[in-house]
């Protein structure tokens, strides 16, 4: 419970109409969700506007709605509260509902398109083996030490990511490190929190669906370095063309990592293998479990920001060089007729070819690498060709499939997919709609000592079909498959 003047503190309000003692029992943006007491928060959004639903929310019982266009008729027993953005006041209102937990511990976000999850899930590890208390939000789950909690987006909204911060600080989390994608820094999610640190992974082609052009999604991801305080710090790849625009205009200190430059957190990459990275550190040459190049960013990133934290390098490099990857990331297994099968969570086109080009580091000549990949529907569309075309540069063979079709036809996403593969590319490509009978084809390919890579799903363990998800774990079908080959 609060009092909405206390909880009004930092927005700016356009217009007050009615009082602003009112006792405020929770917070919703969903008119569904409203109880009596409620503060209800219209937000225009990409499907529909909360200020159809206004009425609705004041009909359920909401003492407080907070709007930027107020209605026409105003109920006597409703304080009315118009802002000039209402995501962003929401935010607001919900770090002082929950008492700010954001200041009570150390947060640190990551941002970029790809390697966010990697990173918090090493700094989770890493920071539990150091013995602190530490949360983490997610892709794959969110955690409060070894508690684990479900997550339904990369990055909470508002309202849930301060209850699990606070459900963090009452549980004595020191840290906790969390993912920012570009949807939450538009969507304000993040806005009101206090973070001690934030890092940039890289930045490649993504949700352009969502943000129109690249120099909007670079804005978006941008914007979270603008946000830093001061006290924080802000670490950036200085290899990554966009590195050094993400801390431009940041009040953070500024920090860099690289494997190319001489920067201050700086890597060598001594041997890459399926046995995982062997790199130059400072002066010191560590194995680590991870495997991939780009892991070596990954690693980087993770140990500046662990050092920025005030932990002892050579602590945090013993540490690290122990810890294995997060769920469907490189994510192998081995057949009884020595058939590799990795599972990855590729589902951009740079991640896409940089997992294949590991493979193509890794693999002997003799090998045949068989891709499997398919698209997310009602995501940016302009991918498919791209992330179909560098599976067929990378590999022998291809299998075009379903990933997460949504609410579009299957068999169209294929179909766009095939836009981009070459002429004299097509006779190693197969389109196969069900991703259960693609990855049994892929299997049935396969001859001894082949390598399977079955990317897009990584840790996911369904497939959605128009609203429903149904039961689908990459992994599990592919163990299903090498033990029926066994037999
Ligand atoms: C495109 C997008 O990001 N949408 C997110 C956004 O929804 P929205 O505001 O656009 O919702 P809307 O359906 O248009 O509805 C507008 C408003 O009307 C309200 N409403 C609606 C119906 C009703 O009866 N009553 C009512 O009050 C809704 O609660 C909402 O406040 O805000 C919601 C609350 O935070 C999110 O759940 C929702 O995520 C959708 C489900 C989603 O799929 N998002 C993905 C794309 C996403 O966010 N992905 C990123 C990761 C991307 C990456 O980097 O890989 C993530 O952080 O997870
Ligand atoms: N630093 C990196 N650079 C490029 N590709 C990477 C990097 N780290 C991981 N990848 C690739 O991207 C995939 C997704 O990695 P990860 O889940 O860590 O990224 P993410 O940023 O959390 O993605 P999402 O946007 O879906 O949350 C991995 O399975 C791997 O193929
Ligand atoms: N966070 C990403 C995940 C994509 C995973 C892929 N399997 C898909 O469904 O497109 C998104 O929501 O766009
Ligand atoms: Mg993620």
């Amino acid at each position: 419970m609060a009092e909405l003047e206390n909880i009004l503190k930092k927005v700016t309000v356009v217009r007050l109409i009615g009082p602003n003692d009112v006792a405020v029992q929770g917070l919703t943006f969903d008119s569904r969700m409203v109880v009596a007491g409620t503060a209800f928060f219209a937000i225009k959004g990409v499907q529909a506007d909360g200020h159809g639903f206004i009425s609705k929310a004041v009909e359920k019982g909401a003492v407080v709605i907070v709007c930027e266009i107020l209605p026409e008729e105003l109920a006597p027993q409703v304080t009315y509260v118009q802002v000039k953005d209402t995501s962003e006041a929401l935010a607001l209102m919900a770090a002082e509902f929950y008492g700010n937990p954001s200041q009570k511990l150390q947060l640190v976000g990551v941002t970029g398109t790809n390697g966010k999850t990697t990173c918090v899930t090493l700094l989770h590890k890493l920071f539990r083996e150091l013995g602190y208390n530490v949360g983490m939000l997610s892709t794959v789950q969110n955690q409060i030490n070894e508690k684990v909690l479900p997550a339904t987006h990369t990055t909470p909204d508002a309202i849930n990511l301060n209850i699990l911060l606070q459900q963090m600080v009452e549980a004595g989390c020191t840290h906790c490190f969390m993912e920012v994608s570009s949807h939450a820094l538009v969507q304000h999610r993040v806005t009101g929190l206090t973070f001690a640190g934030g890092i940039f992974t890289n930045i490649t082609h993504d949700h352009l669906d969502y943000h129109k052009t690249f120099d909007e999604y670079i804005r978006a991801k941008k914007l979270f370095f603008d946000m830093l305080p001061a006290k924080a710090f802000a670490l950036t790849n200085a290899d990554d063309k966009r590195g050094a625009v993400m801390l431009q205009n940041t009040q953070a200190s500024d920090h860099e990592y690289s494997l190319r430059k001489a920067t201050e957190f700086k890597a060598r990459i001594l041997d890459n293998s399926i046995q995982g990275l062997h790199l130059e550190i400072e002066g010191n040459e560590i194995w680590f479990k991870l495997i991939g190049a780009f892991n070596a960013y990954n690693i980087l990133a993770v140990y500046g920001a662990a050092v920025l934290l005030g932990e002892d390098p050579h602590e945090v490099l013993t540490v690290l060089s122990s810890l294995t990857s997060a769920a469907g990331r490189f994510d192998y297994l081995v057949s009884d007729t020595q058939i590799t099968g990795i599972v990855d969570y590729a589902h951009t086109p740079d991640a896409l070819e940089n997992v294949l080009q590991t493979i193509q580091q890794i693999r002997n000549p003799k090998q045949q690498v068989i891709t499997l990949v398919g698209c997310g529907g009602n995501r940016d569309a302009t991918k498919r060709p791209i992330m179909a075309d560098i599976a067929c540069k990378l590999s022998e063979r291809v299998i075009l499939t379903s990933d997460n079709p949504r609410f579009e036809d299957p068999q169209e996403i294929i179909n766009q997919m095939q836009q981009g593969v070459k002429p004299l590319d097509f006779k190693k490509t197969l389109s196969i709609v069900d991703r259960k009978e693609a990855i049994k084809t892929a299997c049935a390919l396969a001859n001894k000592g082949d390598i399977i890579l079955v990317a897009g799903k990584g840790h996911e363990t369904y497939q959605e079909i128009k609203g429903v998800k149904y039961d689908f774990d990459d992994k599990k079908i592919l163990q299903e498959m090498f033990t029926q080959m066994g037999k």
